[in-house]
This record gives structure tokens, C-alpha cells and sequence, in this order.
């Protein structure tokens, strides 16, 4: 008999005598035969489709075990490279309010199947029910099902849903509207759903077909021009939460750099003068507009910041920086972060284990990691996310 202690990072628990079992919770007790006897923090998965879907790992933990989940993936990524840091309370996003996710459609057998990949799998798990997604954009499951069928649909498309201010902004990329009859059927299908905004991407990059009003996101209160599937934090109460730790962290400098700023998310909400740096050119465009409606006083760069990070010499000249890179992190950047003299660092990472990487190369530097708020705004997935101060004790 072995107690499971722990959920590892793809999901498994993992018991006192180190064995790994699928769908094991804290406290179960795996026995010598390797059957699992259920302990207290196991639950019934409220969805159907748990756990072949591939949208959830862990609904069968209660929220105690999923919130201890989060903070060990952080404070093991941490361990792993001989760092640790006060790692404050999880920011746990309720059921049923993610705002943007990419589900997946095929014809089969004369229907169009929709919905998450299955776990592990390119098969499309056909979505009867979700207990993550915003109702109002699991409402659109069945009717974008409808579409799909009236555009004939052949080979397997991509369907991108974010709800912005206007309402949901859909994005379907692999299959294109050709001829009167489908023209209607994308005019009908937008119009009687109240769809913000239908593109559809064959290959050539977005084109829109239904846009009736500009659609923007509200950001730090400026409403953002927002680009057809562009990057919107996955709940909004995932966004307030990491905007809180940012500010929070950052206090009140006279100017910001904000790396890999996307659309403004923390851009917007920063007091003083903030220069944004970003990659993708549209959310650039975007972020400049935003700024001249709102007469902030905001500086865009279209740069690459894995090919052309922020010298020394450019980041000693803020009082504070902010980065939230891609899953991959930012290693070249925080060699330079590591050098500069910037008095504070707010890192915003979707990627505990790259965090870490660029973590020690901060603290090698003389840098210490304040604290750590992790942020679980992928409910019940193994997707965790956080932001954490850094600042120079030496100062
Ligand atoms: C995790 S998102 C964060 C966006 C924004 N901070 C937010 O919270 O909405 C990462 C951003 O990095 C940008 N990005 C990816 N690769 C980049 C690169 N090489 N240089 C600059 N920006 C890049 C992406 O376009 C994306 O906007």
C-alpha cells in the first residue's frame, strides 16, 4: 500500500513509493496490486468528456488538490534549477469563463465533428458539453457545427472563438466560403447569433466576411482594435489578477518597458510612460492606435525580441520592466536583464519550467525573486501560469 502524494506535471499521480498512476489524486491509496482506492480529494468529473477530451487533465481533483497542483509545478520548476521563493495564494479562475480557445472540426461519416483534440490524439472529441468555456461561446458550438456543414466542410479546419466587447470574434481557418449560396449561409449564421465578427483564413492570412462594428477589447479601460484571432489573456479574471501582481510589483515608475507586450494587457494598466515592444505587427498597429485615441503616453516597437533583445544600455534607462514572454521564455533577454540595473522586474510566464531557466539566470546576476502569484487560469488542465517580482537587494 502507497499513499499518492502529488499529481506530476502531465498529470499522473504520483505515489509515495514513486509509482506514476493515471488519474490518481492526492491522498488516494494505490495498493500492491495497483488498484487505486479514491481519498478525499477525489471528485466526479462534472464533464462527460473528461477524460478523453483533451481540454481537461484534472477534473477529477477537488479545488484543494488542483490549487496545491498549481503551486508545485512552480515551486518544483524552481527547485530543479536551486532556487525558491515565497509563492504567494492561486488566482483559480471559476468554471466556464475561459474567453478565447482554438476547437477543432472534421466531416465524418456525413456530420462535422467539433471540439477539443482528445488527450494525446489529433481525434476531434465532438463537444456536447463544456464546464470551462463561457457559456456564450459554447452556445456557438452547435450553430458553428451547422455552418461548417453548409460551407462543405472536406478536410479538417481550425475554429479560433474570442469574446471581445462585441461579442465573439470566430476565426475559421481551412475551409473558405465559396459561391452565393455560402456567402448567405455565413451572412445568416453571423447575423442570427449576434456574432461580433466571422474571418476565415484558407491559407492567405484572415479575411473577414461579417464585421458590422469594429471589434475591440477593453484593456487598462482603452478599447483595443482587435485583430481577427488575436492574443487575449484566457479569462478575465486571469488577466486581473496578473495586471494586479504587475502593478503591484512594479509600483509606480515614471516609464515602463513592456516585453512582448501583445495588445497593451499590461501596457494599458501601467502608470507613467511605457515603451511596449512586440513581434506581431497587427498587434502592434493596434496598440498604437489605442494609445493616440486614449492620448496615453505609449511608444510602440514592431521588434523581435529573440533576435534583437534589449541591450544593457536600453533597460537601464526604465524604472521598471515587464516581460511575458511565449512558453519558450526569454533566455537571451534575461542575460541582458541579468546585467542591467533596472530597479524591478515583473515576469509574467506561461511556462513554469522556462521561467525557472530564466529565473536563475536573473538571481546568478544578483538579482532575488521576491515572490511568485501563480495563476490558474486553464482550469483543470496542467497549463500554469504566474507572475513574479525581481528586484536587486543590492539597491
Ligand atoms: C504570452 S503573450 C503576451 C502578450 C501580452 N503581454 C498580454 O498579456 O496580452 C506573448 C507575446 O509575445 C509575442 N512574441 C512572440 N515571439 C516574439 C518575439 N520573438 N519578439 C517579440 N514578441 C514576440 C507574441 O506575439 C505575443 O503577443
Amino acid at each position: 500500500m502507497s499513499r499518492i502524494v502529488r499529481v506530476a506535471a502531465r498529470g499522473e499521480g504520483v505515489s509515495q513509493d514513486g509509482r506514476h498512476v493515471a488519474f490518481a489524486a492526492p491522498g488516494d491509496t494505490l495498493t500492491d496490486a495497483g488498484e487505486v482506492v479514491p481519498g478525499p480529494h477525489r471528485r466526479v468529473p462534472p464533464c462527460r468528456h473528461f477524460p478523453t477530451c483533451g481540454g481537461c487533465q484534472l477534473q477529477h481533483l477537488d479545488d484543494d488538490a488542483y490549487r496545491a497542483f498549481v503551486t508545485d509545478r512552480i515551486t518544483s520548476a524552481l527547485a530543479a534549477q536551486n532556487l525558491s521563493a515565497p509563492v504567494r495564494e492561486v488566482a483559480l479562475s471559476p468554471e466556464r469563463t475561459r474567453r478565447r480557445a482554438t476547437l477543432h472540426a472534421e466531416a465524418k461519416g456525413g456530420r462535422v465533428l467539433l471540439g477539443f483534440a482528445a488527450q494525446k490524439s489529433h481525434a476531434i472529441v465532438d463537444m456536447a458539453e463544456c464546464h470551462v468555456l463561457l457559456p456564450d461561446i459554447f452556445a456557438l458550438v452547435a450553430p458553428l457545427r451547422g455552418l461548417l456543414q453548409r460551407l462543405g466542410l472536406k478536410r479538417r479546419a481550425d475554429v479560433q472563438v474570442t469574446m471581445t466587447d462585441r461579442g465573439a470574434d470566430v476565426l475559421i481557418a481551412g475551409v473558405a466560403p465559396e459561391g452565393l449560396a455560402a456567402a448567405e449561409a455565413v451572412t445568416a449564421f453571423a447575423e442570427r447569433h449576434g456574432v461580433a465578427r466571422l474571418s476565415f483564413d484558407d491559407g492567405f492570412g484572415p479575411e473577414t466576411r461579417w464585421e458590422p462594428q469594429p471589434v475591440t477589447i477593453t484593456l487598462g479601460g482603452t478599447p483595443v482594435p482587435f485583430p481577427p484571432g488575436g492574443f487575449l489573456q484566457a479569462t478575465a479574471e486571469g488577466e486581473g489578477a496578473l495586471v494586479a501582481a504587475v502593478r503591484e510589483a512594479v509600483g509606480t515608475p515614471a516609464t515602463t518597458a513592456d516585453l512582448f507586450a501583445g495588445l497593451g494587457t499590461f501596457t494599458l494598466a501601467l502608470p507613467g510612460k511605457v515603451y511596449a515592444a512586440e513581434g506581431a505587427r497587427d498587434a502592434v498597429i493596434s496598440l498604437k492606435a489605442a494609445a493616440n485615441t486614449g492620448q496615453r503616453p505609449i511608444f510602440t516597437e514592431h521588434r523581435d525580441l529573440y533576435r534583437r533583445p534589449l541591450t544593457v544600455t536600453e533597460l537601464d534607462r526604465f524604472g521598471a520592466i515587464v516581460l511575458d514572454p511565449p512558453r519558450a521564455g526569454a533566455r537571451d533577454q534575461a542575460e541582458a536583464l541579468a546585467n542591467s540595473r533596472a530597479p524591478v522586474i515583473a515576469y509574467v510566464s506561461c511556462n513554469p519550467s522556462s521561467f525557472a531557466r530564466d529565473a536563475a539566470l536573473l538571481v546568478a546576476g544578483g538579482w532575488s525573486l521576491d515572490w511568485v502569484r501563480p495563476v490558474g487560469q486553464f482550469r483543470w488542465s496542467t497549463h500554469v501560469e504566474l507572475a513574479a517580482r525581481f528586484t536587486r537587494p543590492d539597491q
